[in-house]
């Protein structure tokens, strides 16, 4: 019955590498020299952690789910978890996003998600569900779509095991879907897939599962099909056990088990035939079933199901309507049988008593090894600081003293709580892999707690800022706006500010017009603050397509103490340089982009204490290019020679001198201004294809594929940032509202000459004034 199909890849045999495990005081070290790549490499140190779990955290465990719902804008990812809410009992009412009853979701707690109807900070429930007489717990978090809250997922993943990817049955795979898949493979994520709005017109889970395999490249295949369609959807038939599942009740919250339907028969055995053909491809049991011609039975199907998928080797595809209350319960059901428990997902910290120790600290979900914990959000909230914490080894007891690592300090837990959205439920202990929060800890987002170990959680990717604006309180009521500013920096690290002190101005930047219109409005709204603001710029960088030496004299003889400091060297990009034994600046994770800078001084002509002063005017300069002020990107700096004065010289004069040699060696490198290119996706009804694209040329996108579908039409373009402002605006006027797009950073592009002769007049013109 079951024959091999061609592209099955049986012969891709799975590299098993041994590895021995060595405990230390504190998790134990990776054997390896390298990073762990495969799963099959974690699995073999899970196993070995596994044995010495005790039978206590085994049984708390083996039952508890740490899952994100993460998907393309407007997906229904809210909606969805109102229905996790409601039939897990956490709520005992339905309220719609944007809902006629003005309540809004549950996760959408803040005053803005509400009137917005969109998802701004994730959100953190508690919650249980039982499975086949057993009992378990869910860690949920509900994250934004929007691209200008993308820090909001990064947080949510970094702590996640395991995500429900939600996409929607008509669009399929859009721009984001992407982006959060790349998301979920960067903190090695597994996850189960979701089609959602199955009730919609034009609806099509087939497509939509073939773009998750060709776009996202990941093997997926459904585990379900659909039982009628568009308004008559009322259920799906589960294909592995061979039941047809309906909702039934007002609001789906009995499911009748029932005999498939007749018509339905054929299409379960077809669609039953590809998932063991596509699981084959990734598991080694179902491929000797396959080669056997044996049909593999359900307990084979649902082990590889979890394997491959805990694996990241596979994604199981369900359906349904979260609107409709349409098969939301089976997700349930499928977290519980496919998505991994805190035991069976790789963790480790960073050792901080030794940073060159590459080899990072594997820690263990028990109980009974030191406490190690990230706080991965922080919220203000009525109480003061509420700061969510993912415990990652050990427990957490209400009373007892947390070291922060970063500062050196312990401090006390007064009051620890699991939250469910804005509420929360106080308890006495968390064990290691549960999420909880608690209050009164001054930290930032990031930062580690541990029992006294130094063990830190390696960071979170945060992107680079693309938008920036400058803002003034209107009133003089500095001390409110600063109280704001630090707060919200503290907060969320894609926000950033800056003063710069030429123009007397504070700059925000973050990565969307909305990012920074939410950020203002909440100055309103939470600390009464009403601001002037620019107009949101572009947030251009600046780099050298070139290279050019330096030799610079910074010297000051006349009155007071003497400077004098001389640097002598190269500056050039960090792609012809190379870039071993560098001081790497933080802020971009592409080699490419990043600044780096090195000291070469034989015979000790500039003493180690001026050569620190050297990099931190390095780090000065790298902030404000000398073109336009903005950031620079991708150059390397190394000096090899200098001279210093015996009297004169300080640390002062080497940090002036570094500074001023870069930014003449800067402008003799062929500087080039950088702008961001993004993504853009644009999705309209068909009947304004043409006066869509009629824009998109206008504004100078480069248009690179359209897809029409039903009714709808698709254009993905990149486009430069520059062009995009009041984009919204223009594309419902075109489209009488219809129309929507998506936007992602995609790369910096040298801008158009004009552009960068533009800037350099205007950034001069401000500077003289
Ligand atoms: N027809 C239909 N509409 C749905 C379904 N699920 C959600 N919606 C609608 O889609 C819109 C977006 O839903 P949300 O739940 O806010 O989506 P989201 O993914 O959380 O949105 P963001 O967090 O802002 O990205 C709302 O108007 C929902 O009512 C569904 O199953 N069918």
């Amino acid at each position: 019955m079951f024959k091999p199909s061609s592209g099955a890849n049986f012969l891709a045999k799975i590299c098993r590498a041994p590895a021995t495990v060595s405990r230390l005081s504190c998790g134990r070290f990776f054997s390896q020299s390298r990073a762990l790549k495969t799963y099959e490499e974690e699995k073999v140190i899970l196993d070995e952690l596994a044995t010495t779990l005790i039978d206590k955290d085994v049984a708390r465990l083996k039952n508890m789910r740490n899952i994100g719902i993460s998907a393309h804008i407007d997906s229904g990812k809210t909606t969805f978890t109102e229905r996790v809410l409601f039939y897990t009992g956490r709520i005992n009412a339905i309220h719609e996003v944007r809902g006629k009853d003005q309540v809004g979701a549950k996760m959408d707690s803040m005053e803005l998600e509400r009137e917005k109807g969109i998802t701004i900070q994730s959100a953190a429930t508690y919650c249980s569900w039982d499975k086949d007489g057993e009992n378990y717990h869910f860690n949920l978090i509900d994250t934004p779509g929007h691209i200008d809250f993308t820090i909001e997922v990064e947080r949510a993943l970094r702590v996640l095991d395991g995500a429900v990817l939600v996409v929607c049955a008509v669009a399929g795979v859009q721009s984001q879907t992407v982006t959060v898949d790349r998301q979920m493979r960067r903190y090695n994520v597994p996850r189960v897939t979701f089609i959602n709005k199955m009730d919609r017109m034009g609806a099509n889970p087939w497509k939509a599962i073939d773009q998750i395999n060709k776009k996202l490249r990941i093997p997926a295949a459904a585990i379900q099909v659909p039982i009628g369609e568009e308004s008559d959807l009322a259920g799906v038939v589960n294909i592995i056990d061979r039941v047809a599942l309906y909702n039934e009740g007002s609001q789906g919250e009995t499911i009748r088990t029932a005999e498939i339907p007749d018509n339905l028969k054929e299409l379960v055995e077809e669609k039953r035939s590809v998932l063991i053909e596509t699981l084959a491809d990734v598991d080694d049991e179902i491929a000797e079933c396959f080669i056997e011609e044996v049909e593999p039975t359900v307990e084979q199907i649902k082990a590889a199901i979890r394997r491959t998928t805990i694996g990241r080797k596979f994604t199981p595809v369900l359906m349904g309507s979260a609107l409709a209350n349409r098969s939301v319960q089976p997700v349930l059901d499928a977290v519980c049988d496919f998505l991994p428990d805190p035991s069976e997902v790789l963790n480790k910290g960073l050792d901080v008593s030794d940073p060159s120790n590459e080899k990072g600290i594997i820690l263990s979900p028990s109980s009974t090894e030191p406490f190690v914990s990230l706080a991965f959000k922080l919220e203000e909230s009525r109480y003061g600081q509420l700061t969510y914490l993912r415990v990652y080894q050990g427990k957490l007891k209400k009373g007892g003293m947390i070291y922060h690592v970063k500062s050196g300090k312990r401090v006390k837990v007064s009051r620890l709580v699991r939250m469910h959205s804005n509420e929360m439920e106080d308890v006495e202990e968390i064990g290691a892999g549960e999420i909880c929060a608690t209050f009164g800890i001054d930290c930032a987002s990031g930062d580690s707690f541990t029992d006294g170990t130094h063990v830190s959680m390696s960071s979170m990717f945060v992107p680079d800022a693309v938008v920036s604006l400058a803002i003034k309180p209107k009133t003089k009521d500095a001390a409110n706006f600063s109280k704001a500013i630090n707060r919200f920096q503290r907060e969320d690290p894609t926000f950033r500010v800056r003063y710069d002190s030429e123009m007397q101005e504070t700059i925000i930047s973050g990565m969307g017009e909305l990012h920074l219109e939410i950020y203002i409005e909440r100055m309103r709204r939470e600390y009464n603050v009403e601001c002037t603001t620019g107009k949101p710029q572009v947030a251009y960088r600046e780099s050298i397509a070139s290279s050019a030496d330096f030799d610079v004299v910074f010297k000051k003889q006349s009155g007071g103490a003497g400077q004098f400091a001389r640097v002598m060297g190269t500056l050039q990009t960090s792609e012809a340089a190379d870039t071993t034994g560098c001081f790497i600046a933080p802020g971009s994770e592409d080699p490419k982009l990043a600044n780096s800078f090195k000291t070469a001084v034989v015979g000790g002509r500039i003493s180690d204490k001026f050569l620190f002063a050297c990099q931190k005017g390095f780090e000065d300069a790298i902030e404000k290019g000398p073109l336009i002020g903005q950031r620079v990107l991708g150059v390397n700096m190394l000096i090899n020679d200098g001279q210093i004065h015996v009297v004169d010289s300080s640390e002062f004069s080497f940090r002036t001198a570094t500074q001023m040699a870069f930014n003449k060696a800067f402008l003799e490198s062929q500087p080039i201004i950088l702008e961001p290119i993004m993504a853009l996706n644009v999705v309209s009804p068909i009947e304004f294809q043409g006066v869509v694209m009629g824009m998109l040329t206008k504004i100078g996108a480069m248009i690179l594929e359209t897809e029409n579908s039903n009714d709808d039409f698709q254009a993905i373009c990149d486009c430069p940032l520059n062009q995009l402002f009041g984009l919204a605006t223009k594309l419902r006027a075109v489209t009488q509202g219809k129309g929507e797009f998506s936007l992602e950073f995609k790369e910096y592009q040298p801008a158009p000459p004009h552009l960068q002769k533009q800037l350099i007049e205007e950034y001069q013109q401000k500077n003289k004034k």
